[in-house]
């Protein structure tokens, strides 16, 4: 285990902002922390990089760990150029290689914009200098602060794309916070949190296929004999539409396999993360 933390506790005042936290993060693994809008991951962030010490509770790293981290607010200067802004960082460092600029500009594609200011870069392309400016020092755990909160949906996707090269090709363990239930599906694993406890861990699969019903909608010529048909009672039946909530696939297609002759169409939907997140707080993601 590279990082691990134990019941892992932050107030403010009265407020229980992370409340017992407890988080296992493997050597090369990708993990995410995911939750709405004040859930306590920006906090459960500052508490894993040391920023701040918990109320209680610890956070224990195992031998060699090198931080990176990339916050929620940029720290690079607006008015110099990428190129500037990087070897500036990069001379605050000790041991860090002559081209270890070039090294990272070319890994991470800022070639282009290398002698543009950061400040009129898009915001996809600052995030990628940020990422590049937290790898200078070549730690081998990297942790992000809502890397894509404000991106459009290509943009994000590539991102994380940029992510999962990085864990992959510089084994690097990646730790990052979001509020896109969608994103979560490419990460390891995904600790999900909600009011500062932890709701539900696993793969984002693991997850939606625990919490996340998948509907099934048939819509038949005989709605009295697939009833007999099928043992699993349907969630609402409206003319001759019938839905049924399944557990997975597998169990849609016993219904389709033995029903067959009897459907006319049919609509399948998986579970979404949004699903399990709903049967998990009872809330939609705010
Ligand atoms: N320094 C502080 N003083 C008082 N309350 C705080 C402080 N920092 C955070 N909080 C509160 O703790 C809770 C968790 O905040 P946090 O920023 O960790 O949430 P978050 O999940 O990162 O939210 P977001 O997605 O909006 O960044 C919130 O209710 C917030 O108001």
């Amino acid at each position: 285990m590279l990082l691990e933390a134990k019941q892992l506790t932050q107030t403010f005042g009265s407020h229980v902002a992370v409340n017992g936290l407890n988080l296992q993060i493997a050597r090369g693994s990708f993990t995410a922390l995911l939750g709405p809008n004040g859930a306590g991951k920006s906090t459960t962030m500052n508490l894993l990089i040391g920023l701040t010490q918990p109320t209680a509770g610890q956070v224990i790293y195992g031998d060699e760990a090198r931080i990176g981290v990339v916050f929620q607010s940029s720290v690079l200067d607006e008015r110099l150029t990428v190129g500037e802004n990087l070897q500036i960082r990069a001379r605050q460092y000790r041991h860090v290689a002559p081209n270890k600029v070039a090294e990272v500009s070319t890994e991470l594609g800022l070639n282009e914009f290398i002698h543009q200011r950061y400040g009129t870069l898009s915001g996809g392309q600052k995030r990628r200098v940020d990422i590049a400016r937290a790898l200078l020092n070549d730690p081998n755990i990297l942790f992000l602060d809502e890397p894509t909160t404000g991106l459009d949906i290509q943009t994000r996707s590539a991102i994380w794309k940029l992510l999962q090269r990085l864990q992959q090709a510089c084994q690097l363990t990646i730790v990052l916070t979001t509020h896109y239930l969608d994103e979560a599906d490419a990460a390891d694993n995904v600790y999900v949190i909600d009011q500062g406890k932890l709701v539900a861990t696993g793969t984002a699969t693991a997850i939606k296929a625990r919490y996340a019903k998948a509907v099934l909608q048939l819509t038949t010529r005989d709605v009295e004999q697939l009833r007999e048909r099928v043992t699993v009672r349907p969630t609402q039946c409206r003319g001759n539409q019938l839905t049924f909530t399944v557990p997975n696939s597998q169990v849609a297609l016993d219904i389709l396999t033995a029903t067959r002759d009897l459907i006319t169409t049919f609509e399948f939907r998986p579970g979404t993360m949004d699903d399990a997140f709903l049967a998990l707080t009872g809330k939609e993601m705010r």
